[in-house]
């Protein structure tokens, strides 16, 4: 890079006329107090909390963060503050950067990548000409060109999960091997992983992105069996740069294929390429699955997509109808909103249907038309949205033990055995992660909730009665 290369150890490369006494410290401190007028106090606290200034000239403070995680989210979600809070401190052009402590390599090279709107170099701005083509080579690869990072809203329930994903498409989250992504169906899964093949590709045309779900990789995968070309088929897979494989859950049970897959991912990983899964389950609750395997989806990084919050769904409702070109009004929206909880494809279709019945009948829709054009959809929802309470309560009184023993740490067996299966209902019947069901479960670990599905489960295979008590449960909650 040129002379104005950051140095990790802070040295001053030449004397700031603007900072005359300052040292990087106070300059940091500054800068902070005045990034703290500008974002929440949630924000500060999580993204900035851990940053100092470790390089300063008369061009470009470098900010260094404690992780890539933190580089990537300062870098897509914060640099205007960033930059307003530099200016403002330095009453000066100085360019703001954000790189992660200790790895000042990397951050020369992603200094090339990175560039403040306004500065793109005359490579992007090529590649803008070239959206056309970057469609073409999406679609041949199977990628859906509206699955990008753009598109997708990101709120609590998906914050990490876009920040790791974001991390490894930018190529910095290299440790992140394979990053495994899993929640309930409709909540962002595929869109997430398209969104790191095509920013890769976006970044670098002969990048060698392959795209499949786990079904089409077992079809392809006999298909090659019977025809006697294996070679060919492993030529394509084990020679990609990036592997993108969706709903790895249904190798479950498809011995061969897993052995397959277990080879294609060790010659993949001994060649630095990333792999990324998407489940709709934790690698460890995903049964028939050979434990080697399991092991390896748990040895990079796991993130979990949750159930977006009222005002995510609210924010994704907006973006989609910017996108589609759809207005409805805000009580319509709110009350989409409201009652669509636990899934955004199902969000999206009750947009998509009340926009096309606006558009057809140029009438307007009100919050009643719109409950009786949706009637489907949200009993369909209604039956989903059982909550951990509702479930505790009928629990609790079906075992007839407390409802305060559902949180208790009392341990009679016929008390433990009924939390464990309210437990068990929560994890099936509510998007609710490990994490949130532990809490309501007065704060257990999520191991806790792991094992206490593990041993309901062994005790159904095992046990009749058991089968009964559950099937019924879930048949009263569901009703
Ligand atoms: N946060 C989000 N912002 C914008 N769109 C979203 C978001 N989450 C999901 N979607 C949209 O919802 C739809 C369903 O998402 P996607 O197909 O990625 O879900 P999934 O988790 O892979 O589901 P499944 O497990 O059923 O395959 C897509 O059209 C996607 O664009």
């Amino acid at each position: 890079m040129q002379e104005s290369t950051p140095q990790l150890n802070g040295t001053l490369e030449t004397t700031p006329t603007y900072a005359p006494n300052g040292s990087h410290v106070t300059i940091w401190n500054a800068v902070a107090e005045k990034l703290k007028t500008l974002v929440s106090t949630d924000a500060f606290a999580r993204w900035f909390a851990g940053a100092q200034c470790f390089s300063l000239n008369q061009t470009e403070i470098c900010i260094s963060v404690p992780s890539d995680i933190h580089q990537v989210w300062i870098e897509t979600n914060f640099m205007p503050e960033l930059q307003s809070a530099v200016s403002a401190v330095l009453e000066a052009t100085v360019v703001a950067r954000v790189a992660v402590a200790g790895q000042e390599e990397l951050f020369e090279e992603r200094v090339e990548k990175v560039q403040l709107p306004g500065t793109q170099p005359a490579r992007k701005q090529q590649r803008e000409l070239n959206d056309g083509q970057l469609e073409k080579k999406l679609k041949t690869i199977g990628l859906n060109p509206l699955f990008s990072f753009k598109r997708f809203v990101v709120g609590q329930n998906s914050e990490f999960a876009h920040a790791a994903c974001t991390a490894v498409a930018s190529g910095s989250g290299v440790a992140y091997n394979p990053l495994f992504i899993h929640g309930g169906s409709g909540l962002g899964k595929t869109h997430l992983m398209q969104a790191i093949g095509q920013r890769i590709v976006d970044e670098n045309p002969d990048a060698k992105v392959v795209y499949l779900t786990s079904e089409k990789f077992t079809n392809q995968f006999i298909d090659a069996v019977k025809k006697g070309d294996l070679e060919k088929f492993r030529r394509k897979y084990r020679k990609a740069d990036v592997l993108l494989i969706d709903d790895i859950q249904f190798l479950a049970g498809k011995e061969r294929s897993q052995e397959e897959f277990f080879h294609t991912f060790n010659t993949l990983l001994d060649l630095q390429s990333q792999i990324v899964l998407t489940s709709d389950r934790p690698a460890c609750e995903i049964k028939n699955f050979e434990p080697r395997l399991i092991s390896r989806f748990e040895s990079g990084l796991t993130v979990e997509l949750q159930s977006p919050r009222m005002e995510t769904r609210v924010a994704i409702l907006r973006r989609k109808m910017e996108d589609w070109d759809v207005k409805l009004s805000d009580e319509v929206i709110r009350f989409l909103a409201e009652r669509i909880r636990s899934n955004v494809r199902r969000l999206e279709g009750a947009l998509v249907r009340l926009a096309t019945f606006a558009s057809l009948g140029g009438n307007a829709v009100d919050v009643e038309r719109a409950e009786s054009l949706l009637r489907d959809i949200l009993r369909e929802e209604g039956a989903k949205t059982v909550t951990i309470d509702s479930i505790q309560k009928v629990v609790s009184e079906h075992f007839d033990v407390r409802l305060a023993d559902m949180s208790s740490r009392r341990r009679p067996a016929n008390i433990a055995f009924a939390r464990q299966v309210a437990m068990y209902l929560s994890r099936k019947l509510t998007p609710s992660s490990l994490m949130e069901i532990g809490d309501a479960f007065g704060g257990r670990d999520h191991g806790t909730v792991i094992h206490a599905v593990k041993k309901v489960e062994q005790r159904i295979d095992k046990e009749g009665t058991v089968r009964d008590t559950v099937d019924l449960l879930d048949a009263m909650l569901q009703r």
